[in-house]
């Protein structure tokens, strides 16, 4: 069977008699960087506070590295990292002491791995600048390197692009990606804003009012976005073999509706209807259709900004 870093199964959360989460039930594989998007108030930050053990669901259950029940999954939080919403910083500190005193309290022995962090996320050359007087990116960078304290093989990281300019999102994205690589981490980061994680993660799970409404891969995503001609006719079967010697193309699928998507003469769609229309096809619809990420984040979710 396979081993997933993190199963949950059921989970519902309420705050007040009002649900946050209701019933996710999602599964995370080792090495995979896993997108959690949604808008504010989503429920993003109440799943990533269940699974470290910040707060308890009312019902569900979650399994870590394949362990259930609250004793083990407090021994397998032991291998998570998190910096959930404020990262725990001690502002009149350095960020090479703020480091130490996580070690310290987390109980890790070597004090090397102080300077290797730093290295790690571009810090090495903040000296004796305290980190209340660092930059938001300093700082969001300075809170991933506080969640590696522990050398974690799951990392979850609440919009740690939140605030930043354009640059801090790239240097972001470059961390978690090489973290990934190099560490062979398994790296779960919410955000907001489909597009800004689009091309670092390697999976999408979409989440909207408490609820997971679409899990894709990237694969998946660029597939759905990808423009094409979608035709709707009487014959489709004779069509695909219209497309493949006539129009010399196998860049089309056929959906399981029948009618057929073509990823090929977009610049020329009246070729295609040209040739549908001489085979004798019947196309009831024949358009160009595609999506933009954030209108393919709108549509899974409704639609509607504010819905
Ligand atoms: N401690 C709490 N007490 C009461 N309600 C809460 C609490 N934490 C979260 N909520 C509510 O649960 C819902 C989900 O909030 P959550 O913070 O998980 O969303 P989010 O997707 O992380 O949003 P954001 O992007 O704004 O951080 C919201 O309606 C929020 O108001």
């Amino acid at each position: 069977m396979k081993q997933y870093v993190v199963k949950t199964d059921h989970l519902t959360k309420s705050y007040h008699g009002s649900t946050a989460l209701r019933d996710v039930s999602l599964t995370m594989a080792p090495g995979k960087i896993y997108g959690l998007i949604g808008q504010n108030g989503a429920g993003k930050t109440t799943l990533m506070r269940l699974l470290a053990g910040l707060s308890f669901p009312q019902s569900g259950s979650i399994e870590l590295f394949g362990h259930q029940g609250e004793r083990a999954l407090q021994q397998e939080r032991k291998r998570m990292g998190c910096m959930i919403e404020h990262p725990g910083f001690v502002p009149y500190l350095t960020a090479k002491e703020n480091l130490k005193y996580h070690r310290m309290v987390r109980g890790i022995p070597n004090p090397e791995i102080e300077d290797e962090l730093l290295e790690l996320v571009g810090l090495s050359d903040t000296g004796k600048k305290k980190v209340k007087n660092f930059s938001l990116g300093m700082k969001q960078r300075l809170g991933i390197a506080i969640a590696l304290v522990g050398s974690p093989e799951l990392l979850i990281l609440d919009e740690p692009t939140n605030g930043l300019d354009p640059l801090g999102v790239v240097e972001v994205r470059n961390l978690v990606k090489r973290l990934c690589e190099e560490r062979h981490m398994t790296v779960l980061i919410s955000s907001h804003n489909l597009p800004e994680l689009y091309q670092t993660v390697t999976n999408y799970i979409i989440i909207h009012h408490g609820e997971i409404k679409q899990t894709l891969t990237q694969e998946e995503l660029e597939a759905a976005c990808q423009h094409h001609i979608v035709i709707h006719c009487d014959q489709p079967e004779k069509l695909a073999g219209v497309l493949e010697t006539q129009l010399n193309t196998t860049k089309y699928k056929v959906m399981p509706d029948k009618s057929i998507k073509l990823f090929d003469y977009l610049n020329d769609t009246d070729m295609v209807a040209k040739r549908i229309f001489e085979n004798g096809i019947v196309a009831t619809k024949l358009s160009v259709e595609g999506d933009t990420l954030e209108n393919y984040f709108l549509s899974v979710i409704g639609g509607n900004r504010n819905a």
